[in-house]
């Protein structure tokens, strides 16, 4: 598989963004005309710079309004075009795309266009370069890709050929698989990128959406699929225009372009069995069972502090590390770490964010296999010395910096707790409160980044991601989207902050850049789990009334079930599928919190409907902008 991406997908300067790519494993690059224009530098230096890169230019584009038009434009284009030849020659590249003209002087006829590019074709070979015709979704006569195949194929010149794009394919809803009986030897070149679903107008949205495959709603696969069927085996190119990515890291955003490629093809040859990918060997995407630890870092102030809250929450203090300052908190399912240790990754990550969420346990079907598939697709493997005798439990770094762990039942480390941690029993008994399992984890990241940590989750875990929702917060859009497995068993919430002045946005600042914000545990009952909570000492956010005058004119309830919604401060959601019940702590910190759920009957939402309310409550709770840390 030859990897390349255009320079338009990324920001930064042309050195910057060759730098980013090379360093994320791609082959080559499309030079965009206007990167090139921008550079002070001549074509040679720009080809020298590309190739110090280890890279190639896979292609140079884009040359606009070429075929079918009358005369006098038509001998210019031909000049425009010769020039361009002239440049190429100079930069190494042997390969020009041209897309299908939108200018409203184009006459049209799909002869007059054949017969332009069965002349082109004759100049360019003189200049030994190849041309690739590509259909734009909004091109004026010629908007898709059976259109410009016809076209190359009446040109009948073996240097000009076919570009396809997945957008603009996708973006008109073409049945991808009419790319299938298309001769693999005539699609010069192929660029790929998905888009999320917004109805607008299709330049617009191609100038400014796209995203990576696999981040958007099209099916990138489905086009990828057919592309391979053809035997077309050449350069798989991200074309990727997006006001974010322009804006963005060009070094993480290259990353993700080639986990992106990497986790398409993955894909392909897993549907396409008889088809030979080239791509490397990796375990399938990965079934998790669960969540099996959430490990806190913080220091021995903090540490007691976090301890009083699982207290009242109900947990018990269960175990204490063989050899380390790490603690285990456990109810029901549930086991929460608290490291306190002077050294090691947990420390670093005290010092770096405050008291906060440094790692995470997954329980997966496969721990090794788990790592092995996240390294194939870019991610970096994690390892610190581990004592005699303890477990080395297989490891990565998430993207925001925390560390993931993984467990599985078919080795040692399915007894994790037996061999790494020593019982204790110093609480008092039964103060359980009811609470089974983690519901889920929601992370909270700036905006930019999400689509990043989307990716990340999906192509390593057997998940799907849902529709995203906006979340009102009263000084800001929080953009929130979950990444979940068919069983309910891995759920996390991602939460993408505009402004810092969000309560999500406050707490990315404040413990620069952690990404857990709350934790939510399952309850098979919150009443009694709220009765529990309440005799233990558990104060809950505190609800407007409000709220609970405008469920009453929302919902019908049975019994006295709103006045005790209101007494617990509990929130409230129902649909189709069921009902769903939250409750919450207050911030913890500079943003942190705990929330218990029940989820009654198949209810699979979050209480997107809830969000406002409870960032309002919780905003409440902070301390106002300004004012000293307490
Ligand atoms: O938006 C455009 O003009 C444009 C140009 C070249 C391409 O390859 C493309 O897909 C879009
Ligand atoms: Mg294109």
């Amino acid at each position: 598989m030859k990897t390349s991406i255009a320079t338009v997908s990324i920001s930064g300067d042309l050195a910057e963004k060759l730098a980013a790519i090379a360093a994320a494993g791609f082959d080559g690059v499309e030079i965009f005309e206007n990167d090139f224009l921008a550079f002070d530098g001549s074509p040679r230096e720009v080809g020298r710079m590309v190739r110090d890169h280890g890279l190639e230019i896979s292609l140079f584009q884009p040359f606009r309004d070429f075929e079918g038009m009358p005369e006098p434009q038509r001998s210019r284009a031909f000049e425009r075009a010769e020039r361009k030849f002239d440049l190429m020659g100079e930069l190494g590249t042997d390969l020009v795309l041209i897309c299908s003209n939108v200018s409203p002087l184009c006459l049209g006829g799909i002869d007059r266009a054949a017969a332009d590019f069965h002349e082109l074709g004759e100049r360019a070979a003189r200049h030994g370069i190849r041309i690739g015709y590509e259909a734009l979704a909004w091109g004026r006569h010629v908007n898709d890709h059976r259109d410009a195949w016809e076209i190359v194929r009446r040109a009948d010149q073996p240097n000009v050929g076919l570009i396809v794009d997945s957008f603009h394919t996708l973006a008109r809803r073409i049945d991808p698989d009419t790319i299938r009986s298309i001769p693999g030897d005539r699609i010069f070149f192929v660029q790929l990128a998905d888009a999320p679903k917004i109805d607008m107008d299709l330049l617009y949205w191609s100038r400014h959406f796209r995203n990576m495959p696999g981040e958007g709603d099209l099916d990138v696969t489905g086009f990828m699929r057919a592309v391979a069927a053809t035997g077309y085996d050449g350069v798989l190119s991200l074309e990727i225009f997006n006001d974010q990515f322009r804006g963005g890291s060009p070094k993480s955003i290259s990353v993700d372009g080639h986990r992106s490629l990497v986790y398409l093809m993955d894909k392909v040859r897993r549907l396409e069995p008889g088809i030979r990918i080239d791509v490397p060997p990796m375990p399938d995407r990965i079934d998790v069972e669960g969540i099996e630890f959430v490990e806190f870092a913080a220091d021995e102030e903090e540490a007691a502090t976090l301890a009083g809250m699982l207290t009242t929450l109900g947990f018990a203090r269960s175990g204490r590390h063989v050899a380390k300052d790490v603690e285990l908190w456990r109810q029901g399912a549930i086991n929460i770490i608290i490291n306190t240790e002077r050294e090691g990754f947990a420390h670093s990550s005290y010092v770096m964010h405050g008291t906060n969420v440094c790692d995470i346990g997954f329980r997966v079907s496969d721990a090794a296999a788990t790592v092995e598939r996240a390294r194939a697709l870019g991610a970096d493997p994690f390892e610190q010395p581990v004592g005699p005798g303890e477990l080395n439990i297989p490891a990565i770094r998430g993207v925001g910096g925390g560390l993931m762990h993984f467990i599985d039942s078919g080795s040692d480390l399915a007894r994790i707790w037996d061999i790494d941690f020593r019982p204790v029993q110093d609480g008092p008994a039964n103060r359980d409160t009811g609470l089974t399992r983690i519901d889920h984890i929601a992370q909270t990241m700036n905006y930019e980044e999400m689509l990043t940590w989307l990716l990340f989750y999906t192509s390593i875990f057997s998940t799907s991601k849902t529709p995203m929702v906006d979340v009102v917060d009263p000084a800001g859009l929080v953009r929130s989207q979950v990444i979940e497995n068919d069983a309910g068993s891995m759920r996390i919430t991602l939460n993408g902050a505009e402004s810092r002045r969000t309560l999500a946005g406050h707490f990315i600042a404040e413990s620069f850049g952690s990404a857990v914000q709350h934790i939510a545990f399952a309850t098979d009952d919150i009443f009694a789990t709220a009765e529990a909570l309440k005799a233990s000492g558990f104060v809950s956010l505190v609800i407007s009334a409000n709220y609970y005058d405008d469920l009453a004119a929302r919902f019908v309830f049975e019994d006295d079930m709103l006045a005790r919604l209101r007494e617990f401060n509990i929130l409230y959601d129902r649909d189709e599928q069921g009902e769903y019940f939250q409750l919450y702590s207050p911030n913890y910190g500079e943003g942190f919190f705990f929330e218990i759920v029940e989820r009654r009957g198949p209810y699979r939402g979050y209480g997107a409907a809830n969000a406002p309310f409870r960032i309002a409550a919780l905003k409440r709770h902070l301390r106002p902008p300004g004012l000293p840390k307490r």
